[in-house]
């Protein structure tokens, strides 16, 4: 079978967007990690199908470059927005609301959750600062905003082998579902700097959720002032957030080419 698909990044972060919605295709992981590796399938850090939906727009599904299905994609979210032209998109995250504008296409992500069991942790601890660490990172926050979360903040970003200690982190017990790694580091009174190391994907260029998760935890321990700039590899995001308001992110979303493959290729 023959499908199309979309080469799209939001900063750096890139997709393979299969529009599915009068497909009858089917992605498993072992297929999702085949089309998503660099040498031999067609190349992304998440696979992306599009799906229809009764409650939205459409349905957007997210597979990590291992096969594995999870529940959000911030960057993803702003390259499906502008791809469709979509406005609201249902996602295994939750309910997500999109509008284009000069400055890029802003996504409603939802409202950060904090329970130790939303994160999911293993076991109660305190998400404001977890009492246990890895090397030198230290009292973590922990936020879920669709996707599971965890925050350092470091006075030197570049001092931090993320992709080292990342991988580390990420397969803790402490973390059932495994978790998104950031690391940040605050340049401004509404201004950081972060790196992630995401789950399934490893190191990426931009990871949207981390940076709203990274905006969030740092506003609670006031570190910053929203609205905050938040600079990855690939470029900046601008986040929204106030206690008790769902988060906003702005930033850019870019279609690189458009191309034809067999699905039997990928298993
Ligand atoms: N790149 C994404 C996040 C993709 C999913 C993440 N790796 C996870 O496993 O939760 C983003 O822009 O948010």
């Amino acid at each position: 079978m023959r499908f199309a698909f979309h080469k799209m990044h939001g900063l750096g972060n890139d997709f393979v967007v299969i529009d599915a919605r009068a497909l009858a295709l089917e992605i498993t992981p072992p297929r999702a990690r085949a089309i998503a590796d660099r040498r031999t399938g067609v190349g992304c850090d998440q696979l992306i199908l599009l799906e229809p939906s009764d409650t939205a727009d459409l349905g957007m599904r997210i597979f990590n470059a291992d096969g594995g299905e999870v529940e959000q994609c911030g960057n993803a979210l702003r390259c499906v927005a502008q791809l469709t032209n979509a406005r609201t998109i249902d996602t295994a995250g939750g309910l997500i609301e999109a509008a284009a504008g000069d400055a890029g296409v802003s996504i409603d992500i939802g409202a950060p959750r904090f329970d130790w069991d939303a994160i999911p942790l293993a076991y109660a601890l305190d998400t404001a600062s977890l009492p246990v660490g890895w090397e030198t990172l230290e009292h973590g926050a922990a936020v879920n905003v669709g996707n599971p979360h965890v925050i350092f903040f470091v006075p030197d970003l570049a001092a931090i082998d993320l992709e080292r200690v990342g991988p580390v982190i990420e397969h803790d017990p402490l973390f059932p579902e495994r978790v998104n790694v950031n690391v940040a580091q605050v340049t401004g009174p509404s201004a950081l700097k972060l790196r992630v190391w995401e789950r399934g994907a490893g190191l990426t260029q931009a990871c949207g959720t981390g940076a709203c998760a990274t905006a969030v935890a740092a506003i609670r321990r006031g570190l910053v002032i929203s609205p905050v700039t938040v600079s990855l590899p690939g470029g900046d995001l601008r986040i929204e957030w106030a206690p008790g308001e769902t988060i906003r992110m702005t930033g850019p979303a870019t279609h690189v080419f458009t191309g034809e493959a067999e699905l039997e290729a990928f298993g």
